[in-house]
């Protein structure tokens, strides 16, 4: 966790130019600019301001169609590859507490995300002394994920909406994850399972980072309504897409540079 922090603050001190040099492509690898997206997909606020943070995207190294982008950082790779190796394992091993609160065999997630088509996030949060009116280090959202493990971070800033609609200060304890249920485990669920709301700002005076693990299953895994998360004769809320599928329309939606490409279908 702490080497991964400091991963990404060695990242993000380098000069700019360099981290053009790995702008993010549209497979979603390589350097986000500051203020290159908008949380268009969230429901919970007219997001229309762009985040107030910089962030660098790692995919799962040796999947198809994955080419990681390094940068010229001492460790970098071998860092967040280990770590990324880590919190996959760990999400892994989660997946039969998730099976079996849905009432399905403990094996039943497992093949179904065999190859997580995830990602590691190295955000960094400049300090802004004050957020104007609607404008934050990252805007009301909730996870595209499975599941999002979000290591502890030691500067406050991430906020949690309750569900009588009070945001509340996640509380930081240190050596922890913060576990964040996302939207694919929300429409496999049929809404059962709630996404979590959340936000963050920096008004700590200096820079704030954060390294959420994105976790979603298999890209060719379908997300249908799961049988036990539906009675009889009743329709499922949500249309049956892949996780590819999904994640483009998210992804389409969110990021600026891949905006025109997106596909206009399957908005909610
Ligand atoms: O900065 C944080 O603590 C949360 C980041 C986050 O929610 C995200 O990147 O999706
Ligand atoms: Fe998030």
């Amino acid at each position: 966790m702490d080497r991964t922090l400091a991963a990404a603050a060695a990242f993000h001190a380098q000069p700019i130019e360099k981290k053009m040099e790995l702008k993010v492509d549209n497979a979603m690898q390589g350097y986000l600019p500051m203020r290159g997206s908008t949380t268009r997909t969230s429901t919970l606020n007219a997001n229309n301001k762009p985040n107030e943070n910089e962030a660098f995207f790692v995919k799962r190294e040796g999947e198809a169609g994955v080419t990681n982008r390094w940068p010229d950082v001492p460790g970098f790779k071998e860092t967040t590859l280990a770590y990324y190796e880590a919190l996959e394992a760990l999400a892994i091993r989660m997946l039969p507490l998730y099976a079996r609160a849905l009432d399905l065999p403990a094996e039943y997630f497992d093949a179904k995300c065999e190859r997580p088509f995830s990602s590691l996030r190295l955000s960094h949060y400049p300090p802004v002394p004050a957020y104007a009116e609607n404008q934050f280090g990252i805007a009301p959202h909730t996870d595209s994920t499975f599941i999002t493990l979000l290591a502890q971070n030691k500067v406050a800033g991430l906020q949690i909406r309750r569900q009588d609609g009070v945001w509340i200060d996640a509380p930081v304890i240190d050596g922890t994850f913060i576990v964040n249920t996302g939207d694919i485990l929300h429409r496999w669920t049929n809404g059962r399972f709630l996404s979590t709301p959340h936000r963050a700002f920096n008004v700590s005076g200096g820079s704030r980072y954060a390294i959420p693990y994105f976790f979603h299953p298999s890209q060719e895994t379908l997300i249908e309504c799961l049988r036990t998360c539906r009675v009889e004769g009743e329709e499922p809320r949500f249309p049956a897409m892949t996780t590819a599928e999904y994640m483009a329309w998210f992804r389409g939606r969110n990021y600026d540079h891949l905006r025109k490409s997106a596909p206009a279908a399957a908005a909610e």
